[in-house]
């Protein structure tokens, strides 16, 4: 480690002064006798960097150095550790991650898309010039589960993780559940409250939840991270109807990120990944997590089932993991030579995998068909439904709506979700669809 040994403060610097920057330093000012107790040295924030100095944060930046580039706090002498808070998988939060692993600092960030994107080779970096890298505020946000399955499930082969990471959709789908209200006008609340991304497309089309799905994944089966293979599906097309429709089958509406190792070809995992809007049964654990909340789901081969919930977004509780993260490094990291893998297993020791295959597993779904109202119709549609080998479970057809389509919605019984596909292959160019049918798969218990 640089100067500073275990009885001085840990000196940090922070890019980006956010949601999440500010959250930190109110974290860190705020319970700052306790968190010396409990790690045994202060934390003493030393240098920042965001676009604007002169914004009013509500804290005071006056005691600490101010640096317009961040990609320089690495440089500065005086600091221990940099915390990166800005965002964006690449650009200027790439750059400082690099420079502060090259530079011999300990690493904390927030930021999950860069962790998705980059995270092996940032990790891979940090082993081997042994300075800690952490990132548990990128999963879930406040709630520990990054360090729950490093430490508290080390023991177990997990064989199935899945849960509830988005706090903005489930904000947005809980809401629109309980009020009624509009898509857009409940985004807009998600934004104001400091949950959604710089680009709330990136929550919305699931792309954030696919980040850190890959990530959780990564850590739970000792595979390597791979972003590319998340099949994702966002929640933009979904339909007051629909949350309705779900309902009144028992259901209610959740986008969850799943993943599972299948089995092994060729000496590689086959790692199934996937972030979908999912019915989940009313007397299911995740049915009953609404607002900014998070749940995650792990199964181990000797602990059972872990569930892990509490505040996925937010200014305080995404404080709270980052914070715990940098508490550790006051803790733990003593000597320069400390192998402390960022992934918990080193990343030449990950195991390779290859994606699942679409359409392999079994289980339900629910179909929506916005059709044409004329004579016939359904019977295409079960034909469809027939030809491809798929059972229907039940069927509803609801009223006109104002351009002249009806909804159709389907439950299927359990099958191959192949058999889902081949139908809407079947059904793929018909005059009868007014427009592309919507897939959502039913959560098992
Ligand atoms: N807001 C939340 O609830 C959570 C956010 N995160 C992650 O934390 C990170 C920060 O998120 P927020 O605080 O919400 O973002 P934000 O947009 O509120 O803050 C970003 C900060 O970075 C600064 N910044 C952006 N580009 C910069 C540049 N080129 N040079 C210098 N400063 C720059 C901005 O001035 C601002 O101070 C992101 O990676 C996000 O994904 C993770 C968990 C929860
Ligand atoms: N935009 C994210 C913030 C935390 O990761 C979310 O909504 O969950
Ligand atoms: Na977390």
């Amino acid at each position: 480690m640089t100067e500073a040994t275990k009885t001085e403060p840990l000196r940090l610097a922070l890019a980006g002064l956010g949601t999440v920057g500010a959250g930190v330093i109110r974290l860190i000012e705020t319970n700052a006798d306790l968190i010396e107790r409990r790690c045994g040295r202060r934390l003493q924030i030393v240098a920042v960097s965001a676009r604007d100095r002169g914004k009013d944060r509500g804290v005071d930046l006056s005691r600490y150095a101010w640096e317009d580039d961040m990609t320089a706090l690495p440089g500065r002498s005086d600091v221990d550790v940099v915390v990166e808070l800005v965002g964006g998988s690449d650009g200027p939060a790439l750059t400082l991650a690099r420079k502060a692993i090259a530079g011999g600092k300990a690493f904390v960030t927030a930021n999950k898309a860069m962790v998705a994107h980059h995270g092996l080779g940032l990790a891979r970096d940090a082993e081997a010039a042994g300075v800690p890298m952490r990132f548990e505020a990128a999963v879930a946000g406040g709630i520990p589960v990054i360090k729950g399955l490093r430490e508290g499930a080390a023991a177990n082969y997990i064989e199935r993780v899945y849960g509830i990471l988005n706090g903005t959709c489930n904000y947005i789908l809980s809401t629109m559940e309980d009020t009624g209200r509009d898509f857009g006008d409940v985004l807009a609340e998600a934004q104001a409250k400091g949950y959604a991304e710089a680009d709330p497309t990136f929550d919305i089309d699931g792309i954030d939840a696919a980040h850190k799905l890959s990530i959780l994944a990564s850590i739970a089966f000792g595979t390597e991270l791979d972003f590319a293979a998340v099949s994702t599906d966002g929640i933009r097309r979904l339909a007051a109807a629909d949350i309705a429709q779900a309902d009144s089958l028992g259901y209610v509406i959740r986008l969850i990120g799943m993943a599972r190792v299948e089995d092994t070809v060729d000496g590689k995992h086959r790692l199934f990944q996937r972030v979908h809007p999912y019915l989940v049964p009313k007397d299911h654990p995740l049915a009953h997590v609404d607002g900014a909340t998070n749940a995650v789901v792990a199964e181990g081969n000797f602990s059972g089932r872990l569930l892990f919930q509490g505040a996925g977004a937010g200014d305080g509780p995404t404080a709270s993991a980052v914070v715990a993260d940098i508490i550790d490094i006051a803790r733990f990291w003593e000597s320069e030579n400390e192998i402390d893998p960022p992934f918990s297993i080193p990343v030449s020791e990950l195991d390779p995998t290859v994606p699942a295959e679409a359409g392999s597993r079994s289980g339900k779904a629910y179909l929506r068909f916005m059709v044409a109202d004329r004579t016939g119709v359904l019977a295409e549609l079960t034909a469809a439904m027939r030809d491809a080998g798929v059972s229907i479970e039940s069927i509803i057809q609801m009223g006109e709506d104002k351009g002249g389509s009806v909804m159709v919605a389907m439950v299927t019984h359990e099958g191959q979700e192949s058999g889902v596909q081949r139908a809407l292959e079947l059904l793929a160019g018909s005059d009868s669809l007014t427009e592309e049918p919507l897939v959502m798969h039913i959560l098992k218990q």
